[in-house]
């Protein structure tokens, strides 16, 4: 069985795969190396042979979970590692290592599904956009800040948001103005986010007219997914990349 993990800033998501690949056996998001660990041992007839990862976060954090993770299960773990260029598609950064290896994933995943222009928005923590051309060529990409982001920025820098998860959700049923603070507050930042997206495929379009693919993913895909009914929700797409860099033979 193979472990796959993408470490972001906010959570780890993993997934394990069996043999005959392809087949998932379990998977799930969770917000520490311990976590992780209980949710694995949970898993009945676990078997793991290989680990692939990708991380973002520091190499001392990295170095730890891959150490957890040899300790419990005594597996082999490979990490993802930056590359100027890859399955047809080039790094469009000055530096490339400086590219973060979850945007490299999700970009070598969309080019293959694509096979030709797309744009990859990935809405995690950070919110990013990648455009990758027809010839695999990376022309760059933005970074913001994503949801989770947004909202904890007011909440921590005013006085006077307070609310609770809970009352955050159910304020995301409708998008007519609020009338309540945090209807007011998860609203408008999911118009921000909204507007990010518009203002990316206005980009797309006069880079390729209608010529391209729109690939979503990142937790909060779903929060946006509605005003671009042409684009493909791909939560894995990190991992369809991670498998195209750390192939196991
Ligand atoms: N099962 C889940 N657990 C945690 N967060 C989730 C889950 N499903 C969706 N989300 C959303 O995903 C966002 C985090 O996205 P993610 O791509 O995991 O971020 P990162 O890669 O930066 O850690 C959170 O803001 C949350 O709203
Ligand atoms: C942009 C990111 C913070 C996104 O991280 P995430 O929201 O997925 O946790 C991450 O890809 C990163 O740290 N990148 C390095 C900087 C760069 O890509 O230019
Ligand atoms: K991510």
């Amino acid at each position: 069985m193979i472990l796959e993990l993408d470490c972001g800033n906010s959570f780890i998501k993993w997934r394990v795969l069996g043999e005959d690949v392809g087949r998932v056996i379990g998977e799930g998001v969770v917000d520490s190396d311990l976590a992780l660990l209980e949710s694995l041992k949970g898993l009945k007839g676990l078997a793991l042979i290989h680990c692939r990862l990708v991380s973002v976060r520091t190499a001392e954090e990295t170095s730890a979970l891959i150490s957890l993770l040899t300790e419990a299960f005594g597996v082999s773990v490979v990490c993802a590692a930056p590359a100027r260029e890859m399955s047809g598609v080039r790094n469009g950064y000055e530096e490339f290592e400086r590219l973060g290896l979850d945007r490299w994933l999700a970009m070598l995943g969309g080019f293959h599904l694509a096979s030709g222009a797309c744009l990859v928005l990935d809405f995690g923590t950070a919110v990013t956009a990648d455009f990758i051309a027809g010839d695999g060529e990376h022309l760059g990409g933005f970074i913001c800040p994503g949801m989770p982001l947004m909202r904890n920025q007011l909440r921590t820098h005013t006085r006077r948001i307070r609310y609770g998860d809970l009352a955050a959700e159910r304020a995301l049923e409708s998008l007519v103005p609020g009338r309540t603070t945090v209807e007011a507050v998860e609203r408008g930042c999911l118009l921000m986010l909204r507007g990010f997206v518009l203002t990316q495929l206005e980009l797309a379009r006069s880079y390729w007219g209608e010529d391209f693919a729109v690939f979503l993913t990142g937790g909060d895909a779903d929060l946006v997914s509605e005003i671009v009914p042409e684009a493909r929700v791909v939560p894995d797409l990190v991992f369809v990349g991670l498998a195209m860099a750390c192939p196991l033979s």
